[in-house]
């Protein structure tokens, strides 16, 4: 096990705002991070990543540490992060005391749709969210446009094995705004997550303002191993980052 800790100054305090738990078979943990599926021994390891951001640094980055030592970290970990015992305090009926940002990340055929499509599954009944995919993404059949006045959902998203899920198709996440309940939205599905021009914007707000549980799934790389859309920007936002390969 390794464990990392990086502190940097903020603008008025120290912050050590970085634990990173690795199981790691190979010498560098920091590309591992960013780009798992590219590194050598991807399959060999497991990683996660805990941010305890500035929003909870006071008792989040001690708790986290101390919840990462005792999870066993064989393996992977592919159970969904809601029936995780540490984390039901996050996911009950009541509006959250803070928002958190989760992101999945891999290339195609990894499973993020369908890490996503689990998450959502084991949400707590009564938790209100909603489900959003780029509209631009159209392989599994067209989106109809989305209609604020009717409010239904217009597309769905789709895993590459046949599991679906209903969902919005929209052009920009600004677009969510126009839901009549969005405000009491606690989670936010997002996939595609590479396509949506606002993503990091969206986020920062949903999150940090608006205390929502924000998930975000999409590829951290296109296939010239360039990084794509906004995916990037989220690498140091996020509180739990998952990267598949
Ligand atoms: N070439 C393929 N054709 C069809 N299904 C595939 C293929 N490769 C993987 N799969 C299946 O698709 C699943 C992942 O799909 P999905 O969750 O949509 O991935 P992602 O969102 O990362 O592209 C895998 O668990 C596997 O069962
Ligand atoms: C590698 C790569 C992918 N894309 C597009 C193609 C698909 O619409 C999505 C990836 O979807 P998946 O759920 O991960 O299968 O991204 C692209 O536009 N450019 C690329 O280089």
């Amino acid at each position: 096990m390794l464990v990392i800790r990086q502190s940097f100054k903020g603008n008025n305090c120290e912050r050590v705002c970085l634990v990173a738990t690795a199981v790691v078979q190979c010498r560098s943990a920091s590309r591992l991070l960013w780009r798992p599926h590219t590194a050598k021994h991807a399959h060999d390891c497991s990683l996660r990543l805990i941010r305890p951001s500035a929003r909870k640094f006071t008792t989040g980055c001690r708790a986290a540490l101390a919840t990462e030592v005792q999870r066993p970290l064989e393996g992977s970990d592919q159970r969904p992060l809601h029936s995780r015992p540490e984390d039901q305090a996050e996911t009950s009926t009541s509006a959250p005391t803070q928002g958190r940002l989760q992101l999945i990340v891999g290339p195609m055929f990894a499973g993020k749709t369908t890490r996503l499509i689990a998450e959502i599954h084991a949400l707590v009944p009564g938790v209100r969210f909603a489900a959003v995919k780029s509209d631009k993404d159209v392989r599994y059949g067209t989106c109809s446009e989305f209609l604020p006045n009717t409010q239904r959902p217009n597309g769905s998203l789709h895993t590459h094995n046949g599991h679906s899920q209903v969902c919005y198709a929209l052009p920009t996440l600004k677009h969510m705004r126009q839901l009549d309940d969005y405000e009491k939205l606690q989670a936010i599905f997002i996939d595609e997550g590479h396509f949506f021009e606002d993503l990091k914007e969206f986020c920062d707000c949903a999150v940090d303002h608006e205390r929502k549980h924000v998930f975000v799934a999409g590829i951290d790389s296109d296939f010239q191993r360039n990084s794509i859309g906004q995916i990037a920007d989220l690498f140091p936002r996020c509180d739990e980052l998952h990267p598949l390969s």
